[in-house]
């Protein structure tokens, strides 16, 4: 522990730590905490509000007061040279061998993930930060329990976009005058304070994906902590460059207005589809049985209200001068399985082809074997030009009704689908209180969102009376007995060692929590957080 002007770090140490939680550091991310912290508690409250009025009403509108943002006339900043082409992005945590992995991936850009495929262990959260130095700086290598090493192989890496946790998150670890520090403020502070003088130097910059936003005040917000942070360095104002993820039912009805909100630092949106279901869901839990979605992995893309979000997502950031870009298909390849490898391969081209077609300017992938499938289907669509943003789609009109036409979503809610829900979300919680932060899962990958969709459709099905298409009703009781079916078919596949070994006994207690409570939890990783480490 140590103490040193109203910071307190109460984390372990951490192996090189000590070149990322420097005083100097700290004493940024405090400054930043002190001054937005109070914000942040407000914008939280007004997530709260906004979730009473939906639950009152039972709908959601574009917002009348800011027409004039919707009409005006304004464009986001020009893009940075390494920004202008972002065909193809590969996701991940900042994991050390990963890092390497993906920077030799070929992808133009890499999302260092400290959100969805992240686990906040303090140990994650500290390496991360010397990984991603050690990442820009070129001197980083790695040699695996194995023996095999790992180090840079390729002259241009990706431009590295940063992902820091959402609003909703602290870093337990730091205390600001005893306050837990708001995880995004520490994530964002760290990386901003050590790299953007460095980047700058490398002729990149300090780039930024944001997560999980509800609305125009929280891209207001961050707006706020860039342009103090710059001044703050003495960097210039409008270095840093954001793309916001448009992952929220809430967002989607407000993308014009956070593009102005962040206009001098906006690079884009992105088409966030997992966590948008799981807020279409969490938002509408008690709206009846139109907003209640089938199967899981029976919702697609091709869903109309999902075709309805990523259209309006095109046709706003083209208007605008941003780039579209698109988001995860769940499907992950296998080195060892041809056949899985194949499906994968063409599952995820047909999905970048969709993209790509309707406009968006890249997209990304959550594996290395991914990123030739995605450059492919891009490079036929862009041709020479770097991307696609003078692709204007005047012919799109999405109206609220769309935005919100769940009823018209195509499939069946049946048995195996609930029990994979289940499992998937007891198999990823058991990893993530492990301090694995994504997962390949029955062959696809499962992050915090993924899972975040698995646990509250099993909420929602409960507390509507929903039947399976058996006929049986989706019970406390059917998934308490399921929880136990699927956790002893887990146990006989490990091995009763290695289960016991395992975190299942509280990812069950966690599952219990954020599936089956009366009372709706608003991400599952809170509960979760208090169990990690
Ligand atoms: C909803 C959203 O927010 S999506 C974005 C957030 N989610 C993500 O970023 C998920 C990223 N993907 C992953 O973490 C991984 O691909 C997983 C967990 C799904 C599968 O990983 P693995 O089981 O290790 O896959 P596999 O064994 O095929 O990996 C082969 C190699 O590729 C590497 N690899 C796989 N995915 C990635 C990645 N995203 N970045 C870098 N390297 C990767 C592995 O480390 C492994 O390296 P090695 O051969 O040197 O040991
Ligand atoms: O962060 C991306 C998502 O789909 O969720
Ligand atoms: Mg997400």
């Amino acid at each position: 522990m140590s103490d040193h002007n109203g910071v307190t770090v109460v984390g372990p140490s951490v192996e090189r730590g000590e070149e990322v939680l420097t005083a100097q550091a700290l004493a940024f991310v405090a400054d930043l905490q002190r001054r937005f912290g109070p914000r942040r508690v407000e914008v939280l409250a007004a997530r709260a509000g906004r979730r009473d009025e939906i639950a009152r009403s039972g709908r959601l509108d574009f917002l009348p007061q800011t027409a004039d943002v919707r009409a005006g006339d304004w464009r986001v900043a020009e893009a940075p040279a390494d920004l202008r082409d972002r065909r193809v992005e590969i996701t991940g945590p900042t994991e050390r061998k990963m890092t390497i992995n993906a920077l030799n991936s070929g992808a133009r850009v890499w999302l260092a993930d400290h959100e969805d495929a992240n686990a906040p262990t303090w140990y994650n959260m500290v390496a991360g930060q010397v990984n991603l130095i050690d990442a820009i700086e070129r001197r980083i290598d790695y040699t695996g329990p194995e023996g095999k090493h790992y180090r840079l192989t390729v002259e241009r890496t990706p431009a590295i976009v940063f992902r820091p946790r959402g609003w909703h998150l602290v870093e337990r670890h730091v205390l600001v005058d005893g306050e837990q520090v708001s995880a995004s403020l520490f994530d964002f502070g760290l990386y901003f304070f050590h790299n953007a003088r460095r980047l700058l130097d490398k002729g990149s910059g300090p780039y930024f994906y944001l997560p999980k936003m509800e609305g125009h005040a929280e891209a207001r917000l961050w707006n706020d902590v860039f342009t103090h942070a710059e001044q703050a360095l003495g960097i210039p104002h409008g270095t840093i460059r954001a793309t916001v993820l448009i992952e929220t039912i809430t967002a989607a009805f407000e993308m014009e207005e956070i593009l102005y909100e962040l206009r001098e630092h906006a690079s884009g949106l992105n088409a966030g589809r997992w966590d948008y279901l799981f807020s279409v869901i969490k938002n509408f839990r008690d709206a009846g049985r139109d907003f209640v979605l089938p199967d899981r992995n029976s919702v697609t893309m091709t869903a109309p209200f999902m075709r309805a979000y990523t259209e309006l997502l095109v046709q706003t950031c083209h208007k605008r001068g941003a780039f579209a870009i698109g988001g995860m298909a769940a499907f992950i390849p296998s080195r060892r399985d041809p056949e899985v490898n194949a499906r994968a391969l063409a599952k995820v081209g047909e999905d970048k082809r969709r993209e790509a077609g309707d406009g968006f300017d890249g997209s990304w992938v959550a594996h290395p074997d991914l990123v030739p499938v995605c450059a492919e289907v891009f490079d036929d669509v862009l041709g020479e030009r770097p991307n696609q943003v003078d692709r204007q789609r005047p012919e799109v009109s999405v109206t609220a009704a769309d935005l919100l036409d769940v009823a018209a979503t195509p499939g069946e809610i049946t048995e195996q689908g609930l029990r994979s829900d289940v499992n998937v979300g007891l198999r990823y919680i058991e990893s993530w209180l492990r301090g694995v932060g994504a997962a390949g899962i029955q062959n696809l990958m499962e992050d915090v969102a993924t899972a975040e969709i698995a646990r509250s459709q099993v909420w929602q099905w409960i507390r509507n009376g929903v039947r399976l298409s058996n006929g049986e009703p989706v019970t406390v009781e059917l998934v308490r007995r399921i929880l136990d079916e699927e956790l002893a078919g887990i146990s006989d596949e490990l091995g009763s060692a290695a289960f016991e070994t395992g975190r299942f006994k509280d990812a069950r207690e966690v599952f219990e929590e954020v599936a089956l409570a009366e009372d709706f939890v608003d991400f599952l990783t809170l509960p979760a957080y208090e169990r990690i480490d």
